[in-house]
């Protein structure tokens, strides 16, 4: 079973909440707040060293998250013990976004895919964060990153209760995914452009486990 809790975190609609919450006096919203902050920092700091990396503008990929209504999301995942083994908690697939954050509270689930149905165990180290590149950032860098397919077991843990907060670093929903001209000097692009809202409305049209990125290929 999952809980599901999305918060949409748009730079204005943050300020607005933190402008508000102080007033209130609201703990756990002024909690996810200034964690969102952190974690969407961090975020913008990774991207701008994967483009550092690959050649590109520093802040190609980080101002997409930077955008005062970037759709960026904090998703609370509770898996319950189960008593059953091998049963799948979060099935396979791969992030849409940009890039992801996950922490997990030090119970065992996430696993990564190595291909041919071989799946490598996260440690589950509550102080460490995994960070996975979503498939904007796969048709941003023309298939240079490619964005990690991932699932989470049940948690057979029967004493304790899994948790995974994790941040969706988005776009806003009109701006246009493209690879930037200088990663494409001696090659083709593979993904033609599209908008954020365009890829979100064909991933939600699709099953989880799809590779949704294919669809914007060029043939
Ligand atoms: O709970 C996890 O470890 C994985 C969750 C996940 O992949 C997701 O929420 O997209
Ligand atoms: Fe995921």
């Amino acid at each position: 079973m999952i809980l599901y809790l999305g918060w949409g975190i748009g730079l204005e609609k943050k300020r607005q909440v933190r402008n508000s919450s102080s007033k209130c006096g609201c703990g756990y919203r002024n909690a996810v707040s200034s964690y969102v902050e952190c974690v969407r920092e961090l975020a913008c700091k990774i991207l701008e060293l994967i483009a550092q990396g690959v050649g590109v503008p520093p802040t190609s990929f980080s101002r997409l998250l930077n955008s005062f209504d970037s759709d960026s999301l904090l998703r609370l995942n509770h898996y319950p013990p189960v008593t059953h083994t091998a049963a799948i908690g979060f099935g396979e697939h791969s992030d849409p976004q940009i890039l992801t954050l996950l922490r997990s509270n030090g119970v065992p689930g996430l696993q990564i895919s190595l291909g041919n149905d071989t799946w490598l165990p996260v440690d589950p180290d509550p102080l460490a964060f995994c960070v996975n590149i979503g498939d904007l950032l796969q048709a941003m860098t023309n298939g240079r990153f490619v964005s990690v397919r991932h699932r989470a077991m049940a948690n057979t843990l029967h004493d304790r209760s899994r948790l995974s907060l994790v941040f969706f670093g988005g776009p806003s929903p009109e701006a246009i995914i493209t690879c930037p001209p200088q990663l494409l000097k001696q090659n083709q692009p593979r993904y033609r452009a599209f908008t954020w809202a365009e890829y979100k409305s064909h991933t939600y049209a699709h099953r989880l486990g799809e590779t949704r990125l294919d669809h914007f290929k060029i043939a």
